[in-house]
């Protein structure tokens, strides 16, 4: 399986209409991938506040559109990062969608762990609720978004749902890379697992972005780095089955107790 992650930012001078359309050239380049991954609300910057309410759009909006028929154009699966998601009831979601080569939505998910604290994304969005696994020929892929990567339970629940590739779609701050890095590790390993974690490039609203996406194996190992926070193509070939062979050789997953009382 190749996964190419796409290292993309969201300059603020940039109109969010000309960078979905940059973005779908982009993924148009992609042909040979089997699967295309792309950070955090992309089209806004997921700093970008003040912004959400203004670009937010129904689940079937113009990110939707675009990103569907780069999908089908290029006949990759696409998990098109996350879009301010304005619910009928007028909630606003951080929700990530996937499509199938075919330009059909796969799955969508709503990001359950919201940042801000008390500002920002904690109070202008609803937070999901449900995990969410999505089939690829030959494997299982689960969603988390940015934030998400800091709470382990949420990565055991897609690994019981059938999880081997953990994806993680994020717009992750340049003063916190150290975390990035070291978490995105940990949760390929107590896992086992492969991780694909897909950041954004350059900065907005005035912060400064880690980048730093990266590709990792079940046993932790960096399979591939982009090494900067610039805009970067991550191209990585790796074979899914390699989580069973981990999984069996080292059965950790299996000595779990889940239910055990101080
Ligand atoms: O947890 C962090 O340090 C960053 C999280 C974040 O930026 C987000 O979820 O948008």
């Amino acid at each position: 399986m190749r996964a190419s992650l796409l290292q993309i930012g969201a300059d603020d001078a940039e109109s969010v209409a000309s960078r979905r359309t940059r973005v779908a050239s982009l993924v148009r380049e992609q042909s040979d991938a089997d699967l295309v991954v792309l950070p955090e609300l992309w089209t806004t910057g997921a700093f970008a506040y003040e912004s959400f309410a203004a670009e937010s759009e129904p689940l079937k909006g113009p990110t939707y559109e675009v990103m569907a028929r780069a999908a089908a154009d290029t006949g990759v699966w696409l998990h098109a990062g996350s879009v301010p998601e304005r619910d009928p009831d007028g909630t606003l979601y951080n929700t990530s969608l996937v499509f199938a080569p075919d330009g059909s939505l796969a799955a969508s998910y709503r990001k359950i762990h919201r940042f801000g604290f008390d500002r920002g994304e904690a109070v202008l969005m609803g937070a999901g609720s449900e995990l969410v696994t999505v089939r690829l020929p030959g494997t299982t892929v689960g969603l988390s978004t940015c934030y998400d990567l800091r709470f382990p339970e949420l990565f055991r629940g897609l690994v019981d749902a059938g999880a081997e590739v953990l994806v993680v779609s994020a717009g992750w701050p340049e003063r916190r890379l150290g975390h990035w890095t070291l978490l995105a590790r940990a949760r390929a390993v107590e896992n086992q697992a492969f991780v694909l974690a897909c950041g954004t490039s350059g900065g907005h609203a005035g912060v400064a972005q880690a980048g730093h996406s990266m590709v990792i194996d079940p046993w932790g190992e960096v399979l591939g780095e982009v090494t900067g926070a610039g805009d970067a193509v991550l191209s990585v070939e790796f074979d899914p089955a390699r989580v069973g062979v981990v999984r069996e050789e080292f059965p950790a997953l299996k000595d779990r107790r889940p239910h055990f009382r101080a």
